[in-house]
């Protein structure tokens, strides 16, 4: 019998995986405040279902930006998927292929653009902005190419957050595992390795542009036809931000707790980030969500698509590309079941009436 649910998937994958890459996947910074919070948050509200509506058949399905979906459940950018598993991101492509998920692929991916697309699957580019702007344009040209469908920039971390676990490790990059759509020489701090420090933080300390701000945006946008979206948005100003520069859609996210401790969790930033930008603006999710319910509650709170992080990489961990597969299906499957027995079988019928703000009584 296969999982039930992501808890038997997780437990698995840590027996496996081992204990310094476990803690670079599972930590968040600082003293994961945000990281708690995030799970937390989704006990503060609950479902409201109605009746007697027909739900024989529930509709998943979707185009986002171009990008024909099976489901709203795609993966969240993650970088070096050959931490888990010796194929890595094209193991994790053929599963979200056969799920009709949306993959979104690191910059830091640990197999070729080429070779990802080649595993198929609906799959956008992730971006961090490098100071060798040659670097990210020579990406881009390469992604469009590849038939990526669109570009995904990740906006919170000028700096990486204090990741405690990290440091304690002196967490690198493993030799043999590389960044390879990247040049080896801008990547070659990331493999080092020293107590107290963490080799991920000190390359992005030398390699990312920390004085980026919005004015560059139209240096990336004229080098590419791809939408572009911003991942790292929460807050109402910042949404507006974006729509005022032109940008294709948002991703409400505090990377998972990984970046600024003691940022609001992602699910509590959703709502005013949906408010504040035009109704027909795809706002995307991610942070916390382990089950279809809570992918249920961020549709209702108005993302158009919920992406998953960790638990993919649990699911790669345990069985490859299978065991993604299994992931996203599980997920699907509840939001389905979940959708059914809420009495709104269409992803449009999710909406604010769907859902309600229940503080939880022993709070
Ligand atoms: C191991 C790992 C690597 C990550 N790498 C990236 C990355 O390269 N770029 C990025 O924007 N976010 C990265 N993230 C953050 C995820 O995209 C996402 O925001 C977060 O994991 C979502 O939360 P969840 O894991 O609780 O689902 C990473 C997260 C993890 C766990
Ligand atoms: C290589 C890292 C910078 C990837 C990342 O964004 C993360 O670990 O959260």
């Amino acid at each position: 019998m296969g999982a039930l649910d992501l808890a038997g998937i997780e437990s698995a994958a840590r027996a496996r995986v081992p204990r310094d890459i476990w803690d670079f996947i599972e930590g968040g910074s600082g003293a994961e405040r945000t990281l708690a919070a995030n799970r937390k948050i989704f006990e503060r509200f609950a479902l409201r279902p109605r009746v007697l509506v027909d739900v024989s058949t529930c509709e998943l399905g979707q185009t986002l930006l171009g990008t024909r979906l099976d489901t709203p459940i795609g993966i969240a950018p993650m970088a070096y998927h050959r931490l888990v598993d010796e194929e890595g991101e094209t193991a994790t492509a053929q599963g979200a292929g056969r799920a009709g998920a949306l993959f979104v692929t690191s910059m830091f991916a640990s197999r070729t653009l080429e070779d990802i697309a080649k595993a198929g699957g609906p799959r956008w580019l992730h971006l961090y902005w490098l100071r060798d702007r040659a670097a990210l344009a020579a990406l881009v040209e390469r992604a469009e190419a590849a038939g990526f469908g669109a570009l995904v920039l990740t906006v919170d971390a000028p700096r990486i957050g204090r990741r405690l676990r990290d440091q304690r490790n002196g967490f690198a990059v493993p030799p043999h595992i590389h960044a390879v759509n990247l040049d080896a020489d801008l990547m070659a701090t990331s493999h080092r390795s020293e107590k107290g420090s963490s080799g991920i933080a000190e390359h992005a300390r030398e390699q990312f542009d920390t004085t980026l701000t919005w004015a560059d945006l139209g240096w990336l946008r004229a080098r590419t036809r791809l939408p572009l979206v911003l991942k790292g948005i929460l807050t109402a100003e910042d949404a507006r931000l974006a729509v005022e520069h032109g940008v294709d859609a948002v991703v409400v996210s505090n990377h998972g707790g990984r970046q600024l401790d003691g940022a609001i969790p992602s699910l509590a930033a959703l709502p005013e980030v949906v408010e504040a930008v035009p109704a027909e603006l795809p706002v995307l999710f991610d942070g916390g969500v382990r089950s279809g319910t809570e992918a249920a509650i961020a549709l209702a709170l108005g993302a158009r698509a919920v992406l998953v992080g960790r638990p993919v990489l649990w699911g790669l961990a345990v069985g490859g590309a299978d065991g993604v597969h299994q992931v996203l299906d599980l997920i699907r499957d509840e939001l389905d079941h979940t959708m059914a027995l809420l009495g709104r079988p269409r992803l449009a019928d999710l909406d604010r009436g769907a859902v309600t703000d229940w503080p939880c009584p022993t709070d």
